[in-house]
């Protein structure tokens, strides 16, 4: 199924996918079966998520993308590149990596930690420290006020920031992201998130991002991976699939009982399911919301403003209005791509 919602990056969608791994497969020295034959398709520009439980391979199945782990069956082919037969070091500098605890250089200034990268490279220091102020800019980091700092002079999520800076600064066409947003809280967490998403949109990059909470899977994801113990993948689909029709009980379960509402953030408006405005509606509506907002905030202005509809525009343009019948056909419609 393709990607659904704005986010799907289909604009560069080519037949051939971006990342496929075919039967890849780890089982460690001691016996242990982190990942079980897996096969997984990537698209162009496409964010894929792996979700599941603590311990199911997900991990393990990040690492070998980039191998820093050795699969022991299977190919992993990037941009339809065998990966095995290339320089491991060599193909690491081609792919950003995000980790969870970010691995910034604690001695080195902000600036100097992202400029390391384009140093790699062999470019100057005049042109690394100008990319690294452009990519510190790019991820919301005013090079002049946070440039000079070190590490530990700055907060939890803007660390993370500059890990994603630095990932990027290679402008690598994969990005490989462990848990990147796991060590803030929740406020930080949810608008490193959308600011991701808007970069991500910007910059087409293929994402592989892991994480073990759902809602960061389907608020993320084009498409979701769950993995179940052993390595197994239970189901790789769209969120809005994935809430709606769950393979298996494993997976209805990881979901979660109030996956029916987790279908109303991964869905945005469209205006096949408005009805016109009219002058008595027009005197019902109290305040409008965007076109491009999910049904979960259409609703949310239902509540707030105690009305059975809210108006909705596109830029100062009014659209039509939303009603909870129309909530209803969106999320149906929704399933049918
Ligand atoms: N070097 C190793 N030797 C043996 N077993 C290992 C090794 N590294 C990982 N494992 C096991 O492989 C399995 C998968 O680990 P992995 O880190 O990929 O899981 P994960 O899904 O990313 O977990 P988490 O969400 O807790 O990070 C686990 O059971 C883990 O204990």
């Amino acid at each position: 199924m393709e990607p659904t919602g704005s986010q799907a990056g289909t604009q560069h969608a080519a037949s051939e996918p971006m990342i496929r791994l075919t039967g890849i497969g780890k089982t460690y020295p001691d016996g242990t079966v982190a990942v079980h034959e897996l096969d997984l398709e990537v698209g162009r520009g496409e964010l894929a998520v792996l979700v599941g439980p603590s311990g199911c391979g997900k991990s393990t199945t990040l690492k070998m993308i980039n191998r820093l782990i050795e699969p022991t069956t299977g190919t992993i082919e990037i941009d339809g590149d065998d990966v095995t037969r290339r320089d491991p070091v060599e193909l690491r500098r081609g792919i950003g990596y995000v980790i969870q605890a970010v691995g910034l250089f604690p001695h080195q200034r902000i600036t100097a930690n992202v400029m390391t990268v384009p140093l790699l490279y062999g470019e100057s220091k005049r042109t690394a420290r100008q990319r690294a102020e452009e990519l510190l800019d790019l991820v919301g980091l005013d090079p002049k006020t946070y440039g000079g700092r070190y590490p530990h002079e700055l907060s939890g999520g803007q660390r993370q920031r500059v890990g994603v800076a630095r990932a990027l600064a290679a402008d690598p066409p994969v990005l490989l992201m462990d848990e990147p947003f796991g060590a803030v809280d929740p406020v930080v967490r949810v608008r490193l998130q959308e600011e991701f998403l808007r970069l991500q949109r910007d910059l087409g990059k293929t994402v592989v991002l892991v994480t073990h909470d759902i809602d960061e899977a389907v608020t993320m994801g084009d498409r979701v991976a769950v993995f179940a113990e052993g390595g197994r993948l239970a189901q790789y689909a769209t969120p809005a699939a994935l809430l709606a029709h769950p393979a298996d009980d494993f997976v209805a379960d990881f979901v979660g009982a109030t996956r029916g509402l987790r279908r109303l953030s991964v869905t945005r408006l469209d205006p096949a399911h408005l009805e016109p405005m009219d002058d008595v509606k027009a005197g019902e509506l109290g305040t409008a919301i965007d076109l491009d907002s999910t049904l979960e905030e259409a609703l949310a202005a239902m509540l707030r403003d105690d009305r059975p509809m809210v108006g909705v525009k596109d830029g100062a343009r009014f659209v039509g209005v939303l009603t909870p019948a129309g909530v209803h056909r969106a999320l149906r419609a929704s399933l049918v791509e």
